[in-house]
């Protein structure tokens, strides 16, 4: 039985001051985290406020980013060794934002997803097609190829513990949510590959959340589909009465 989880990602929003604040709003009217995982992704600047201002409620907290390397010379990275140290638990990889702005390859995000758990943190590794490769029908083929190179050389058991999210670009802060039967139709193409890659268990016990204007009145429709564990939020979670009806969708 896998639990839902509705993460917030902040994106370049919010500062300490800010991340404090509405984590005090929203802290005690969170869902219990065996009913639903409510987990926030902040800027690095913001984690050590996201981590002290949730302590004993039931936020996870998650980075939005990480180097594939613990330590060392490379000036402006944030280390997933020290991620873990203060009590970080998911890390968003491969978002398409990074891959698009940042250049980050399908073979940097395997390296973090590696770096990620070396340090016992969880990915939650982002996948999606642009409009272009939906329109040419390759967007199965496009999504499976960006899942098999993140996976590549994970053990089942990793698998089995991270979160896939799936986001068609083309439905990113545009307002145009891909329809819950095209989001259920993608979630599924995943979990079948993961299937063929590793086994039926590992399949099914892996998370796949949708990302894409996934809003409050939208959540209901779309965790109704049975191979949509969760979404990953964007504009939608920076609002404390968002978030709230968000993470509280089963009310
Ligand atoms: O990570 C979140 C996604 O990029 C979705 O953003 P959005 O909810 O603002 O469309």
């Amino acid at each position: 039985m896998r639990t839902p989880i509705i993460a917030g990602n902040w994106k370049l929003h919010m500062n300490p001051a800010q991340t404090a604040e509405f984590v005090k709003s929203v802290k005690d009217k969170l869902p219990e985290s065996n009913k639903v995982e409510s987990v926030i992704a902040a800027p690095a600047v913001d984690l050590d406020a996201l981590i002290k201002a949730s302590e004993g409620s039931n936020l996870s907290v998650a980075a939005e980013n990480c180097y594939f390397e613990d330590e060392g010379a490379f000036t402006g990275e944030t280390s997933p060794k020290v991620l873990k140290e203060m009590g970080v638990k998911y890390c968003i990889i491969g978002h398409s934002e990074r891959r698009d702005y940042f250049h980050e390859t399908d073979e940097d995000i395997n390296k973090k997803a590696k770096a990620i758990f070396r340090n016992g943190l969880l990915p939650i590794i982002c996948c999606g097609e642009s409009l272009e490769t939906r329109e040419a029908g390759k967007e199965e083929e496009f999504v499976v190829d960006q899942i098999k190179k993140a996976l590549a050389g994970l053990t089942s058991e990793q698998v089995s513990s991270l979160v896939i999210a799936y986001e068609p670009i083309w439905a990113i802060g545009t307002g145009k949510t891909a329809t819950s039967d095209q989001a259920e139709e993608m979630c599924k193409t995943i979990r079948e590959s993961i299937a063929k890659l590793y086994d039926e268990e590992t399949a099914e016990n892996v998370r796949i959340q949708y990302g894409g204007s996934v809003k409050p009145a939208n959540v209901k429709e779309l965790m109704a589909k049975p191979n949509i564990d969760g979404g990953l939020v964007g504009g939608a979670s920076l609002e404390v009465e968002s978030f709230l009806s968000l993470v509280n969708y089963q009310d």
